[in-house]
């Protein structure tokens, strides 16, 4: 997934900037730990190593999935590019359709997130904690480990194995992580001409989505691995964002909408997060901080 979305990337600069690109492929430990990513220090893995390569000056740019960037910017890097984004939803790969699994079908995901919201809407069903890429996790379908996997449509569009999708989840019933389906362009923050350049991919419709969405995770202080989901779409001048954090037990949630001028996406994201924690969300989060 990596390498595709680094490659289309990559070809698109070219396209518009005639500028060849060369990938640099690098392995992260996210990559190769077995180790579940909440004992990893969650999906900074995947980034940290690409930014000590960017601050080195081994590499340009990097491409990372958005939804892996950690809320806190690192002040030596800066986002020179979020380009348009794939599809932000969650996708089901199993045996049949959510709703014509049968009670107590395992269904295998790693994320708190889809967990929490998968059971608020099929309680009934057994949620499977896995870890690994794609392939691995589609495997375990295949081999009949398990009845269904749940991903990222984006991620398993960009590895060609979106035909094995058996449902896509409505952004109503399942909200997507913060950044979901979008990519992050990294530069070093001293590169003002690559800065400049590497703007030409940028989709300002999306940067503000993205921005509202991450806003709302940062004032949740919540990361990655939080149950939190948040999605925001706009017309170019409003923006609106839908927020929730669910308990882990699908049983409580807190979910908040809101809309706004599209230049204040991250003061929308801080106020529909005060007005979550107004809800209750610190206490759900709270709960499954250990
Ligand atoms: N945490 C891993 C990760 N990071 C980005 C994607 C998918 C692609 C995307 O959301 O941009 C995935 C896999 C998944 O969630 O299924």
């Amino acid at each position: 997934m990596a390498t595709t979305q680094s490659q289309a990337v990559a070809d698109r600069l070219t396209a518009l900037t005639g500028h060849r690109v060369r990938l640099a492929g690098v392995t992260t430990l996210g990559d190769v730990s077995r180790a579940h990513l909440t004992q990893l220090g969650g999906t900074g893995v995947f980034v940290n190593e690409l930014r000590s390569r960017l601050i080195g000056g081994e590499i340009d740019f990097a491409v990372h999935s958005l939804k892996d960037l950690p809320t806190r910017q690192d002040e030596q890097v800066v986002i020179a590019a979020i380009p348009p984004r794939d599809d932000p939803r969650d996708a089901l790969v199993g045996t049949a359709k959510f709703s014509d699994l049968a009670p107590g079908a395992r269904v295998g995901t790693g994320s708190p997130r889809r967990v929490a919201q998968l059971r608020m809407l099929r309680p009934d069903l057994e949620y499977v904690a896995i870890r690994g890429n794609a392939d691995t996790r589609i495997g375990k379908v295949t081999s009949g480990e398990l009845d269904a996997v749940v991903l990222a449509a984006a991620g398993l569009g960009r590895i060609g194995r979106e035909a094995e999708i058996s449902q896509v989840f409505e952004i109503d019933e399942m909200l997507p992580a913060p950044g979901q389906g979008a990519l992050a362009v990294e530069c070093r923050a001293d590169r003002h001409d690559l800065i400049e350049l590497l703007g030409v991919l940028d989709d300002p419709e999306t940067r503000a989505a993205v921005t509202a969405e991450r806003s709302v995770l940062a004032a949740l202080e919540a990361g990655c691995a939080a149950p939190v989901g948040a999605f925001a779409s706009g017309d170019g001048h409003i923006l609106s964002l839908t927020a929730a954090v669910v308990a882990v037990d699908g049983l409580r949630s807190v979910r908040t909408s809101t809309s706004g001028p599209t230049p204040a996406a991250m003061d929308l994201g801080r106020e529909l997060a005060a007005a979550m924690i107004a809800e209750g969300a610190g206490t759900l989060m709270g709960e499954q901080a250990h």
